[in-house]
């Protein structure tokens, strides 16, 4: 312990008998000096960068062994991380959550990572984003036709419950050619035990069992073995999805399922990808498509709603851009700035991804500056972790005027770009990044040109004060991205 603090030259931060990265850490709350708690870089934001006089610190602990975190707030710092992939690769073994079905695209690293990258870019071409447009408008229609017809006012407990099955529609329908109706999305099949986007949010949230227990254990609670079957339900969509367009008439199509295929086609004898290693990244794809875009939803659905005078501004917006009564086009999106300017905003306030985890391959060092303008050099031991903290990041108030403001204009002038980092940076950056750009627009859009969003009115709730609910509304937990606790909406038809 003491050794590590001398190979960082005990550069101020985090001294904790647990480290930050341990199991006990992320289900323990935060105790001085034992844990950090789960949600420490949200929680924390820039503060403890603040507190240590510069934009990197760090946290050394004792068990199960000494080791080091260096943790990055500092653009400068961060842009050398992320644009060298061989000085500074990803640490695939802390991402073991994600390979259950397979090895995949976010799980990998070296000549491995290459290949699904390569398999799975033409997918994310322009040519695509325009099937990722029409099919996120069409499913916002259709929960308003489908869902709310008939109704001017609808109330929702958790605006979550909508925005997963939209999200997991878009990525169904535009990567996979799977198009779920809103009606038959509650309906369980024949040959099933529970629905496939049940699955898919059980096997999201309750993974941390199966990364725990050994499977005959998994037996032992009813929501262990709720986990289990989701696990086994969600391979058996999986495989299913596989065997069906095997056999479907052959049609050209470009989306990300047909060059996962493509891959693993037995018939022309081409198996760059097992069918483990298909399954894999189908997987990945649906949770790293539908995740954070559900829980950005959520998050400026609830800013909107917080802030009408926002709110009114992009309604406005839209309204200036697309004519009364019409569906919004692809066509437009270039023009829909404010929209974008909105879920920067948001993403720079709640980043889904908190850490993004680094090592570097050699003994290194790292310049880290602060607020004063000062610089120091800090030694990066070969076996020390390096995590991106995106919150400390985005509240930095050297980049940041008002940190904590909700303020979308920001994004309409000069911004700096260094110092937003939802969707990473580099070789390993999102590559999904355009994909929501786009579904996330056409969303909010369709949503906002038809319905006013305000927050629901609870009686136990009558008295709070402006900060106290918006303190209650936007409180976020971490999950396997940040995910918000309770978003309670009302939509109200605009006339
Ligand atoms: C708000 C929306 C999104 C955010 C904030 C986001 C954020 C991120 C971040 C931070 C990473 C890097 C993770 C790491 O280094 O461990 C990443 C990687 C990735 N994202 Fe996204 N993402 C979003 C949407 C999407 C969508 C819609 C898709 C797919 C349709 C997607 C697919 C992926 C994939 C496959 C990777 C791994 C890329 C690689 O390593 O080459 N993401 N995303």
């Amino acid at each position: 312990f003491w050794k590590a603090i001398r190979a960082i030259h005990n550069h101020p931060g985090h001294r904790t008998l647990f480290s930050p990265a341990s199991f006990l850490s992320n289900i323990l709350p935060k105790v001085a000096g034992i844990t950090l708690g789960p949600n420490h870089l949200f929680d924390d934001k820039h503060d403890t960068f603040a507190a240590a006089g510069w934009d990197i610190h760090t946290a050394v602990s004792a068990f199960p062994q000494a080791s080091t975190i260096v943790y990055l707030a500092d653009a400068a710092a961060i842009k050398e991380v992320t644009s060298s992939r061989a000085r500074f690769p990803k640490p695939v073994h802390h991402y073991s959550a994600l390979t259950f079905y397979g090895h995949n695209i976010v799980a990998s690293e070296g000549e491995e990572w290459k290949k699904y990258r390569k398999i799975s870019a033409p997918a994310f071409s322009d040519r695509n984003n325009k099937l990722v447009w029409d099919a996120s408008v069409d499913i916002v229609q259709g929960l308003f036709g489908d869902m709310w017809a008939g109704q001017d006012v609808i109330t929702v407990d958790h605006c979550v419950d909508i925005t997963l099955p939209i999200a997991l529609f878009v990525i169904g329908a535009a990567g996979f050619g799977r198009s779920i109706s809103w009606k038959e999305d509650s309906v369980v099949p024949p040959g099933h035990a529970m629905t496939f986007k049940d699955s898919l949010h059980i096997v999201t949230t309750d993974f941390f069992f199966k990364l725990i227990f050994p499977d005959k254990a998994m037996g032992l609670t009813k929501r262990m073995q709720r986990t289990r079957k989701a696990f086994e339900e969600l391979r058996l969509y999986m495989v299913e999805m596989i065997h069906e367009r095997q056999h479907a008439e052959k049609v050209q199509r470009h989306d990300l399922f047909s060059s996962l295929l493509a891959a693993n086609d037995h018939t022309l004898d081409i198996t760059t990808l097992s069918e483990d290693e298909v399954i894999g990244n189908i997987y990945i794809f649906l949770v790293a498509g539908h995740e954070t875009t559900a829980h950005t939803l959520s998050f400026t659905f609830a800013l909107l709603a917080l802030y009408p005078e926002e709110q009114d501004k992009l309604f406005e917006h839209i309204k200036s851009v697309i004519p009364d009564g019409q569906k919004p086009t692809y066509e437009q999106m270039p023009l829909l700035t404010y929209s974008l300017a909105v879920f920067y905003e948001t993403l720079r306030l709640f980043p889904p991804v908190t850490a993004i985890p680094k090592i570097p391959t050699e003994d290194t060092s790292l310049v880290a500056s602060n607020i004063r303008g000062e610089k120091c050099t800090i030694p990066v031991p070969k076996d020390a972790d390096i995590t991106i903290c995106v919150p400390g990041l985005h509240y930095n108030p050297r980049y940041w005027k008002d940190p904590h403001a909700f303020k979308p204009s920001r994004f309409l002038e000069d911004w700096p770009r260094d110092a937003f980092l939802p969707f990473s940076a580099g070789a390993r950056a999102c590559i999904g990044r355009k994909f929501f750009e786009t579904e996330g627009i056409a969303i909010l859009t369709t949503l906002v040109s038809h319905y006013k969003l305000s927050i629901k009115e609870e009686p136990q709730f009558a008295h709070e004060t402006f900060e106290e609910r918006k303190a209650r509304v936007l409180a976020a937990r971490q999950g396997l991205t940040t995910t918000p606790l309770r978003v309670p909406l009302v939509f109200t038809r605009r006339k």
